[in-house]
């Protein structure tokens, strides 16, 4: 019998009675492409729990099943909504057939090519039903019975493969991987996997995505690896450089910055790392093209090739020939657009239109309300009666729809669906990557077709941009759109930003704003604070604003009042929309959510039906937020709706919201998609607008007081600004530029370097570098900006 395999360790499942199950395979129902994760059908032999079929469906994580084989399983039945009872496999083994009839079965089955059954039953009378276990421990045994060295070789390896497989899988399961990093795993060290961790564990964390520096380390210790070990500094670096990444959203580190960084992270119990040593290994990452250095800029080699890639593809779709419109030709074009959308645009508008409709790649930027989405919708016309095209999806059955419509969110794609009556997709969906594709790899995908679309383009990131533009042919024509005063991409980099800076692609910047009345004073204070100001008559109150002074702690109560006060004069809850810049703290999301439940949401009656998810309470009326894409529910993250019902089907309940007019019912294990929505971040409400927001800045949020972060915030308001907080934190917001990340996207688009890249290391941090005399050349920029590189020049590891 094969040692029994422990796959899972879910600790409720001990108090649920196990059930037993013994049969063969009928059948494999799904494998996951990247998990060891099955859907199996059984042929039951034996089973000790209520169950009369003569099969029944298995799931759980196994290695290769084998089809006819016998196997014996030990789970728990549950009940699936969709497909009824079925087994969860918790820990599986062998059975190995022990009859002589069986074992000739076993042996002559497909499993092992090229034996049939006159040899099986050779094997299996001279060895008995011992067979198995003398083969997988001495090959030799086969010897003298006939057989081919070629059929010896394939009934060891099958044997011993099998057998070896379960094994790799136990380990990995009993060194805490799931499933999914298991089998991603096994798919790189294969037979080696687990000599691999227990040698250098270290490696997991520089070979396999998902794995951290901190998980290999808890290995590490487990196997007593030294704390200067050359593949623990390896794994090291390239956690700070991708931390850096995360934490700045710079594309590229310092070298001085990134020595040290890597220095504090590998000290234990007050032992450091020979900053040489660090150096050195840094090199050798470089040797082994997994980081790049340029100047005194280190870069994880697929950023550094991200943003060589972006902008070789900018040149080159910049140095296409533009398409002729004739002035005479372009007027009766806009006539008719603007007949048929019913608006007239402004000379900026129009401007941006013809750029558009002229440049193989353009740019159309604004802030909100200056009438992007209305400019896309007169584009698409114009663009469609140019080339003499229908902007009906249902013309185009026997070829692909020319144009291509995304944005980097659902929500965003969803809305920009509704306003033009064009399909949008996001760009992920566009470019077929799902959630598991990494964005990171070098895989080649294609779009052709006339024309791209991007909306949003301040969201997207370096990663994703450079998939998007390497993808486009250079016969399509590329239209970028966005507000470059917003904050930028959640993923490293600033790509609408650099790109606009770098002046390359004929840019259309539209000042008008449309959608506020003329007489609105929050366009006036929105183009105040690009311009680094607050107006004068900031703290007056307005017709559509006002200003409360509060600190920190009577954040909440003046908010309550400004709610009250507005619910009664009939604004709902999807009207009013609390903006905050940070979860923690007395005015942070969380607080605010919990307090905004009590005001906005009331319990009607002493016991109202409620659901406790993490540390929040939802009752039906409470407003959610959904924090996941679920393009199957027609929801993304960032969507905001109501929770209209709480059901109980049999033992399980049910969350059920409504989304303007989707409804999606939720079951426990998605209720984590959800969370309180009367607060949200002003990150979360990119992309957004509401009725009245509510925003409150104390001095408290300090790291956080940027001024694109209060733009991106005042801007979500089309009717009602109430700012709250103290002044001084407004006026540190609206002096302090955060935009600037530090990429090189335009000194790969100009050739002209215009950041400072000295240290990031603060003074503090500079004056342990000095006082650690450590002879490294990299603690004094003067003398040379390379990572004690002994004589190497940064153009040895480079591209
Ligand atoms: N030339 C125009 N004349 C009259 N109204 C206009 C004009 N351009 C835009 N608008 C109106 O102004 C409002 C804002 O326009 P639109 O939604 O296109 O702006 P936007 O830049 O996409 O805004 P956001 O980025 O906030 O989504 C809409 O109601 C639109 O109909």
């Amino acid at each position: 019998m094969a040692e029994e395999i422990n796959l899972f360790r879910n600790n409720d499942t001990e108090k649920v009675s196990q059930a037993h199950l013994v049969g063969s395979i009928a059948g494999i129902f799904f494998e996951s492409p990247d998990s060891f994760f099955k859907v199996v059908l059984v042929d039951v032999d034996e089973n000790d729990f209520d169950w009369e079929e003569d099969q029944i469906v298995a799931t759980g994580s196994f290695a290769d099943l084998q089809e006819g084989e016998s196997y014996s399983f030990i789970g728990r039945v549950v009940n699936h909504p969709k497909y009824g009872q079925q087994l969860q496999v918790e820990t599986y083994s062998r059975t190995q057939p022990t009859s002589l009839d069986g074992l000739i079965t076993y042996f002559s089955s497909s499993v092992f090519k090229g034996i049939g059954k006159k040899t099986a039953e050779k094997i299996v009378n001279t060895l008995g039903t011992n067979a198995i276990d003398m083969i997988s421990s001495d090959k030799s045994v086969l010897k003298g019975l006939g057989l081919s060295t070629k059929q010896q070789d394939t009934i060891y390896d099958v044997i011993s493969q099998s057998d070896g497989m379960e094994k790799i899988i136990a380990g990995l399961s009993a060194y805490g991987f799931g499933s999914t990093i298991a089998a991603r795993i096994f798919k790189k060290y294969q037979e080696k996997t687990l000599s691999i961790i227990e040698e250098d564990p270290y490696q997991l964390a520089i070979d396999i995505e998902g794995i951290g520096f901190k998980k290999a380390d808890q290995l590490a210790r487990q196997f007593g690896i030294g704390f200067d070990f050359a593949s623990r500094i390896d794994a090291g670096i390239l956690h700070v450089i991708n931390e850096w990444y995360n934490n700045t959203g710079n594309t590229y580190i310092v070298s001085k910055d990134l020595v040290m960084q890597v220095s504090n992270l590998l000290e234990v119990d007050g032992q450091n790392v020979d900053l040489e040593k660090i150096a050195d290994q840094v090199i050798e990452l470089a040797k082994k093209d997994r980081i790049v250095g340029d100047d005194n800029r280190v870069y994880l080699k697929w950023m550094y090739n991200a943003e060589l890639i972006i902008a070789g593809k900018i040149k080159l779709l910049t140095n296409q020939k533009d398409v002729k419109v004739p002035a005479g030709l372009f007027k009766k074009l806009i006539r008719n657009a603007e007949k048929k959308i019913n608006v007239k645009y402004d000379d900026t508008q129009r401007n941006a239109i013809l750029n558009s409709l002229k440049s193989p790649i353009s740019i159309i930027t604004g802030g909100p309300g200056t009438g992007k989405t209305t400019i896309i919708k007169g584009f698409l016309q114009t663009y469609a009666d140019l080339h003499e095209l229908s902007l009906d999806p249902n013309q185009y059955t026997d070829s692909h729809f020319p144009i291509m419509l995304a944005a980097p969110t659902g929500r965003a794609a969803k809305r920009i669906t509704e306003v033009t009556n064009v399909p949008a997709k996001t760009i992920h969906r566009l470019l077929g990557i799902n959630g598991n594709d990494s964005l990171t790899s070098d895989e080649e995908l294609e779009l052709s077709g006339g024309l791209l679309i991007v909306d949003e383009m301040s969201m997207v990131d370096v990663a994703l941009f450079k998939k998007l533009i390497q993808a486009t042919d250079t016969s399509v024509q590329v239209v970028l759109v966005g507000d470059q005063d917003q904050l930028p991409s959640v993923g490293p980099g600033q790509v609408f930003h650099d790109l606009i800076k770098s002046d390359c692609i004929p840019t259309v910047k539209l000042n008008n704003v449309h959608r506020q009345s003329s007489d609105s004073t929050i366009t006036d204070l929105a183009h105040a604070i690009q311009k680094g100001q607050l107006p004068e008559d900031f703290t007056q109150n307005k017709s559509d604003r006002s200003f409360f002074t509060a600190h920190a702690n009577q954040v909440e109560d003046i908010i309550e009042q400004v709610v009250d006060r507005a619910m009664d004069r009939g604004f709902s809850k999807a009207d009013i929309q609390v903006l905050s810049p940070m979860y923690r703290g007395s005015a942070g999301v969380d607080q605010l959510n919990k307090h905004l439940q009590r005001i906005m949401n009331p319990p009607l009656q002493p016991n109202p039906k409620k659901i406790m998810v993490r540390d929040q309470e939802f009752r039906i009326g409470d407003k959610v937020l959904q924090l996941v894409n679920a393009p199957e529910n027609n929801v993304f993250n960032g969507d905001i709706g109501e929770i209209v019902g709480m059901v109980s089907k049999g033992a399980n309940q049910h969350i059920i919201v409504n989304f303007d007019e989707t409804e999606v019912t939720y079951s426990k294990t998605d209720w984590n998609q959800l969370t309180l929505a009367y607060c949200i971040s002003i990150h979360k409400s990119q992309g957004s607008e509401f009725k009245m927001i509510i925003m409150p800045l104390v001095n408290q949020f300090s790291r956080m007081l940027q001024r694109n972060l209060l733009y991106t915030g005042i801007t979500r308001a089309s009717s009602f600004l109430i700012l709250l907080g103290e002044q001084s934190a407004y006026q540190t917001a609206v002096e302090h530029v955060a935009s600037n990340r530090k990429t090189t996207l335009i000194l790969r688009l100009t050739g002209i370097y215009e950041e400072d890249s000295s240290s990031e290391l603060d003074d503090g941090q500079n004056v342990k570098v000095e006082e650690s005399r450590v002879k490294v050349s990299i603690i004094n920029n003067n003398v040379d900006p390379m990572i004690g590189m002994k004589g190497i020049s940064p153009y040895d590891f480079m591209n």
